[in-house]
């Protein structure tokens, strides 16, 4: 007789096999996460099986069809008030789950959906793990993306399961694991179809009953016994890790380190004291302010997933979409169209190579994941299949959404709008890439401008997660919802901005790399102010960013900044003159640094290794009339040139280009690298105090001129004392 004991998120069933199932359902959320006041249920749940003679073996899997577990809830540890309250927390789960490791009947875990930080850790408290092979199901422990560390049991566990190395990585970038790669890992033991996951999951149970195990350990190569085995071999993958972490986070971010002093502790001294310094360092984590940012970034996003632009307007549904040109922004786009967004995109070029360029951006990529055994061949082939070009407009009429592409002149986006009108149909949209021209211009001679929108894609367009959508106030609102969700459906994360130069994201960046340029004609060498905003917190300085973006694209961009909001977006006379040196950066290899052959190591470098880093080209100085003599400290010039990011920020706020602080830190943050442990400009204004911004910029009006004037929202700000958040 099958017996059923319910303790509100867990249900215990106990059928005639004898194996009992652990169903775990929290009611009120749509996705499984566990919280605190789940003690007492689960230990309830416990007794019930140890009291019940006839259940000689458990299975734990999820009553919800879209996760197995997703982690603690970042809420609750939000919530915490105190680091004593956050390690009673983190000590809860690692007591339930040595109690479960415990058992003296085999427990196996059945996982479909995200199997993630706490839910994991779980997971890995059971004695074998089953996976399904469903796309969803993934595998990890995310925790350093939330400034956190794995606070019950992880770090002890995943190394055990997965060796020293592999487990340091996944553990340092928060990577997670399909549940391929969880089985090759030695993370699961199994993976099947969803629909035998429960059945194989119980045959597991009496396998282990019978024979201890289900499967073989993984075998390791000689030089991983050396490195994982041995205490001198361990040292030597610790310091590596510890170097490599200093000089990806340059010091800014605290959870790495400790999750190595975590795991390090628990190798050399015992599971016992591992587990101890794990809990004191997560609670720790949890209550500071770099932790706190990124998880106000992870329920920025999670909010914005939910978001289509305008409250209560449905978007339509995108079947078909057109891509004009095929450079690399119209390959990049048509590539997460149809990979991410599984929409078919028809390509138009004026000629057969930008097809060709196209189809090779989509190709190129997905090939590299054929031959990495990420991708099957049929699939790969069945995505390529849902791409298709002309030169003409055949194949334009039906489609949904129009992205253009195209060379930046005005004329020209607007003689496409015009094709577009008559070569598809009345409610297709037209969304433009231009990074520069405002959209009602593009959308001035349009018949129907209520299908007119920007959308701002950031390059490369299969990294970049942010696009920001600019509604003209023509534009209606199901094409603003429509295009919204086309973004999201690609991947992205859409910003909603105003119609104006620059939007957002290029406005303030155009800002803060003008002072860099100001920085630079002062006679401060080229790489001290990239260090100085490495050091920051950004992934690439300044100038390394205009080399990659194009000198002249920079210039272009800076003088329709100029234009439409004068004398503070002036960038330095000299600047011209790098133009006229034809200077464009990496694309012409001719910049502020060298590339080419000349940045290639020589013979002597091969044969002494000497490491050639990036090398400033020296002839720069000479074009801009400056003699190079370093004399800002890193804080000075990071400060200079991030306080008019800062500025401009909170006048985008007030002229409405952004609708609130959540979306421009998203956009910085998304857009620029603008570093995540900060929050964004804004979270980053509010910590630093708004009257302590405004003395500053004051303090550089008074020495720099009026550009730095402080903006009437921050000096209001001041004086009422108000913050952003
Ligand atoms: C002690 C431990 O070591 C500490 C921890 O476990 S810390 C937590 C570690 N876990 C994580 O970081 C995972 C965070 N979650 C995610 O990355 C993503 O939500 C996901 C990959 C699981 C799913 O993504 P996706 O399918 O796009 O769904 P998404 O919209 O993000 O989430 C669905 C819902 O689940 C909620 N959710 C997911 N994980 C959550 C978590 N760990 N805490 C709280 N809520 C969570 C979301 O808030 C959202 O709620 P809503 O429907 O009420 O808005």
């Amino acid at each position: 007789m099958t017996t059923e004991t319910k303790q509100s998120a867990f249900t215990l069933t106990t059928p005639e096999h004898g194996v009992g199932i652990i169903t775990i359902d929290v009611p009120n959320e749509s996705m499984n996460v566990l919280k605190a006041e789940f003690g007492d249920q689960i230990n309830a749940v416990f007794e019930e099986v140890e009291k019940n003679t006839h259940v000689h073996g458990l299975v734990i899997t999820s009553g919800k069809d879209n996760s197995f577990v997703a982690g603690a809830d970042v809420s609750m540890l939000d919530a915490c008030q105190s680091e004593e309250e956050v390690r009673t927390i983190a000590q809860m789960g690692q007591q339930l789950f040595d109690k479960i490791e415990n058992m003296k009947m085999p427990v196996v875990a059945a996982i479909h959906g995200p199997a993630l930080g706490g839910g994991l850790e779980l997971a890995m408290a059971c004695h074998a793990r089953v996976v399904s092979d469903d796309n969803k199901t993934v595998l990890g422990l995310p925790e350093v993306q939330l400034g956190l560390l794995p606070g019950s049991g992880g770090t002890q566990r995943l190394p055990k399961l997965v060796g020293l190395q592999k487990s340091l990585d996944m553990m340092l970038t928060g990577k997670q694991l399909r549940a391929k790669q969880a089985v090759k890992a030695g993370l699961a033991d199994e993976m099947v179809p969803r629909s035998i996951l429960l059945e194989t999951a119980i045959e597991m149970v009496e396998t282990l009953k019978k024979k201890g195990k289900v499967s073989k350990p993984k075998k390791k190569s000689a030089m991983d016994k050396f490195l994982e085995d041995t205490s001198v071999g361990r040292n030597i993958v610790f310091d590596q890790a510890t170097k490599k972490v200093l000089s990806q986070t340059k010091g800014n971010y605290p959870a790495p380190l400790r999750i190595i002093e975590c795991i390090k502790t628990g190798v050399t001294k015992g599971y016992q004291k591992g587990l101890d310094i794990e809990s004191k360092r997560f609670s720790e984590l949890c209550m500071t302010p770099e932790s706190k940012a990124l998880r106000g970034l992870f329920f920025a996003t999670t909010e914005m997933k939910k978001e289509n632009g305008v409250e209560g307007v449905e978007p339509r549904k995108v079947k078909k979409a057109g891509v004009l040109g095929g450079g690399l922004m119209g390959g990049g786009i048509s590539f997460v169209t149809v990979t991410k967004a599984g929409v078919p995109v028809r390509i138009k070029d004026i000629a057969q190579e930008g097809i060709r360029n196209a189809f090779k951006y989509s190709y190129d990529i997905l090939n590299k994941k054929v031959k990495r055994r990420f991708m099957r061949k049929s699939e790969m082939q069945k995505q390529m299949a849902m791409l298709t070009a002309g030169t003409d407009f055949v194949g334009f009429k039906d489609a949904d959404i129009i992205v253009e592409a195209v060379f930046e002149d005005l004329g020209l986006k607007q003689r496409m709008v015009a094709d577009i009108e008559a070569n598809c149909n009345e409610n297709t949209i037209f969304a433009s890439n231009t990074s520069s021209l405002p959209i009602r211009k593009i959308a001035e001679k349009a018949a129907r401008p209520e299908n007119v929108i920007g959308l701002h894609y950031f390059s490369p367009v299969d990294k970049m997660p942010l696009v920001e959508v600019i509604a003209t106030e023509k534009t209606s609102d199901e094409t603003i919802s429509t295009t919204v969700e086309f973004a999201r459906r690609q991947g992205k994360t859409p910003i909603v901005v105003k119609d104006e130069a620059g939007f957002f994201v290029n406005r303030i960046l155009g800002l803060y790399m003008n002072e860099a340029a100001n920085v630079v004609m002062e006679g401060e060498p080229v790489e001290n102010i990239d260090k100085a905003l490495v050091k920051f917190g950004f992934p690439v300085g300044p100038m390394t960013l205009l080399d990659e973006v194009g000198i002249d694209v920079g210039s272009k961009v800076a003088g329709i900044l100029y234009d439409a909001f004068g004398e503070r977006f002036a960038l330095p006379a000299a600047m011209d003159k790098l133009t006229k040196d034809e200077r464009k950066g990496k694309k012409n290899e001719k910049g502020f640094y060298v590339y080419g052959k000349a940045a290639q190591p020589t013979l002597a470098d091969k044969l002494t290794f000497k490491k050639k880093g990036k090398q400033v080209d020296e002839s720069v100085y000479r074009v801009l009339g400056v003699t190079p003599k370093s004399k800002f400290s890193q804080e000075q010039i990071a400060e200079r040139c991030v306080i008019q990011l800062l500025n401009e920020a909170a006048r985008c706020l007030d002229d409405g280009i952004v609708r609130n602080p959540r979306d421009g830190d998203i956009g910085m943050i998304f857009g620029t690298g603008y570093p995540p442990f900060q929050g964004g400009p804004f979270r980053y204004m509010d910590s630093m105090g708004i009257d302590t911004l405004v003395a500053k910029l004051e303090s550089y009006q008074a020495t720099y001129g009026d550009r730095f004037a402080p903006c009437d929202l921050l000096v209001n700000m001041a004086k009422e004392g108000k913050t952003f958040y």
